[in-house]
C-alpha cells in the first residue's frame, strides 16, 4: 500500500532523545540520556492515598469526560500558585502538548519563530510540525541577550521561546535583570514570549525567581508541568495566556483530544491540594543537588583538556562543550559501544549545528554510577582527542 503523507509529516523526524532511550533500555547501560526524573523522586504513597480518596468521593468526575480546560479545582490550585485568575490556565496532556497546541494555533509556514540555541529540541520537533522559519538568537551564559531584540531580527516574528530556570540543554538560569530586559523589549516589540518552566522549582537552595509571566501577564503564554515535581507519567501540563489566546488553544485541543484525561486531573489534585507539594519538593531538590554534585566531581576528575562544561545551580542537565575537531554524534556510537548512553548536542540547535557538544542527565543514575559512566566517557574522549 502506497501511502501519500501531507507534507508535513513527510518533513517529520525523531526525537533525539526518544531515539536514544530505546538503547538505554539494557540495565548495563549507565544512560545520562532522557531528562527522566528520579523514581525516587516520585511520592508513591501519596499518590496512593490520593487514589483512594479519588474513587472514595470523586469517582464520577474522575471517569466521565471534563471540560477542555480542565478540571476546575486543579485550574484553581494553579492558578493560585501562579497568582493568575484560572480562566487563563488550560490544563494539557504534558507541557509538551501546549508546545504542540502553540504550534497549531500560532505558526504559519513559513512564519519567523525566534528561539535560543541552543534549546529544548522537544520544542524544535513540535514547532517544526507548522513548518516555521527558526531564527536563532544570540545568547550568554545569561540567556538570550535583549540587544539582539531590535526590530530587524523581530521582524513579524509570531513568538519568541525561551526557558528561564535551569535551561534545557545547557542548565542555565536567567538572572532577574536578564528576564526584566527581555520582557521590556518583547513589549516594546510588540512581541509573545513563550516561557517554557518545568524546572523553575528544581533550584537547589529553593529559591524562586520571578517568572516572565509575572512580569508582563498579558504578554507572555507560560508552560509549566507536574513531570519533574509529580511524575512524567501522569502526562499532566499547563499553558497561562491571555485570553485570546487562551481561546484558540482550547478551540485546538478540542480537536486534538477533547481534554486532558479526567482521572489523572482529580488524581493530582487530590494529591497536592494539602501541601504536598511543597513538603515533597525539599527532598527533591537535596536529592538533585547531590546528583549534581556527584556529576561536577565525576567531570573534574576525567574529562580531558579542552572540555568545557557548566555548572548547574538547579534541574536535571550539565552541558559539555568539547574541542572543535570532536563530534558528539559520532563520539555517541563508541560510548554506547562501552554501555554509556548522552544526548549530542547538534539536535538542540536551531542554528550553528552544535556538533562539538552534548547533554548529560545526572538525577535518575546512582553516584557509583555516575562516577564509572562519566570515566569511560572521558576515555573515550580522550581516545577522540589523540586520533585527531
Ligand atoms: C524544556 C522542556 N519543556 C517541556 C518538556 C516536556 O515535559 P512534559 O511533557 O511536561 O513531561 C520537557 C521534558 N524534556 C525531557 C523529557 C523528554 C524525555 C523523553 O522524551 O522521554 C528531556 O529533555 O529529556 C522539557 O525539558
Amino acid at each position: 500500500m502506497n501511502i501519500a503523507f501531507s507534507r508535513r509529516a513527510e518533513a517529520l523526524t525523531s526525537s533525539a532523545i526518544r531515539e536514544i532511550l530505546k538503547v538505554t533500555e539494557r540495565p548495563e547501560v549507565i544512560s545520562f540520556a532522557g531528562g527522566l526524573p528520579s523514581p525516587a523522586s516520585f511520592p508513591v504513597e501519596a499518590l496512593a492515598r490520593a487514589g483512594e480518596r479519588l474513587f472514595a468521593q470523586h469517582a464520577h468526575t474522575a471517569l466521565q469526560y471534563g471540560p477542555t480546560e480542565g478540571y476546575a479545582p486543579l485550574r484553581e490550585w494553579v492558578a493560585a500558585r501562579q497568582g493568575v485568575d484560572p480562566a487563563r490556565v488550560v490544563m494539557t496532556t504534558g507541557s509538551q502538548q501546549a508546545l504542540d497546541l502553540l504550534g497549531k494555533v500560532l505558526i504559519d509556514p513559513g512564519s519567523a519563530v525566534l528561539v535560543e540555541t541552543p534549546t529544548y529540541l522537544g520544542a524544535l520537533q513540535a514547532f517544526s510540525l507548522y513548518e516555521p522559519v527558526f531564527r536563532a538568537l544570540s545568547s550568554d551564559d545569561d540567556g538570550p541577550l535583549p540587544a539582539a531584540l531590535d526590530a530587524a531580527a523581530v521582524g513579524d516574528a509570531r513568538f519568541l521561546y525561551a526557558q528561564p530556570n535551569f535551561q534545557n540543554p545547557t542548565g542555565r538560569r536567567m538572572p532577574v535583570a536578564r528576564r526584566a530586559a527581555l520582557v521590556e523589549r518583547a513589549r516594546e516589540l510588540g512581541l509573545l514570549l513563550v516561557e517554557d518552566d518545568p524546572y523553575g522549582e528544581l533550584a537547589y537552595d529553593g529559591t524562586r525567581l520571578p517568572s516572565l509571566l509575572s512580569l508582563n501577564p498579558d504578554g507572555v503564554a507560560h508552560l509549566g508541568s507536574f513531570s519533574k515535581v509529580l511524575s512524567p507519567g501522569l502526562r499532566l501540563g499547563y499553558l497561562i495566556a491571555p485570553p485570546a489566546l487562551v481561546r484558540k488553544v482550547v478551540q485546538a485541543k478540542q480537536a486534538a483530544d477533547l481534554h486532558t484525561p479526567s482521572l489523572v486531573q482529580v488524581l493530582a489534585h487530590e494529591a497536592v491540594r494539602d501541601g504536598l507539594l511543597d513538603r515533597h519538593l525539599e527532598g527533591v531538590r537535596a536529592l538533585y543537588a547531590a546528583q549534581c554534585r556527584a556529576m561536577l566531581d565525576a567531570l573534574a576528575r576525567h574529562m580531558p583538556a579542552g572540555v568545557r562544561w557548566n555548572r548547574p545551580q538547579g534541574g536535571m542537565f550539565v552541558w559539555l562543550t568539547l574541542p572543535q575537531a570532536l563530534d558528539a554524534g559520532e563520539l555517541l556510537q563508541r560510548a554506547v559501544a562501552r554501555n554509556v548512553a548522552f544526548v549530542p548536542g547538534a539536535a538542540f540547535h536551531a542554528g550553528e549545528p552544535g556538533a562539538n557538544t552534548l547533554r548529560l542527565a545526572f538525577v535518575t543514575v546512582p553516584a557509583e554510577r555516575i562516577e564509572r559512566g562519566v570515566a569511560i566517557l572521558g576515555e573515550v574522549l580522550a581516545e577522540a582527542l589523540n586520533a585527531v
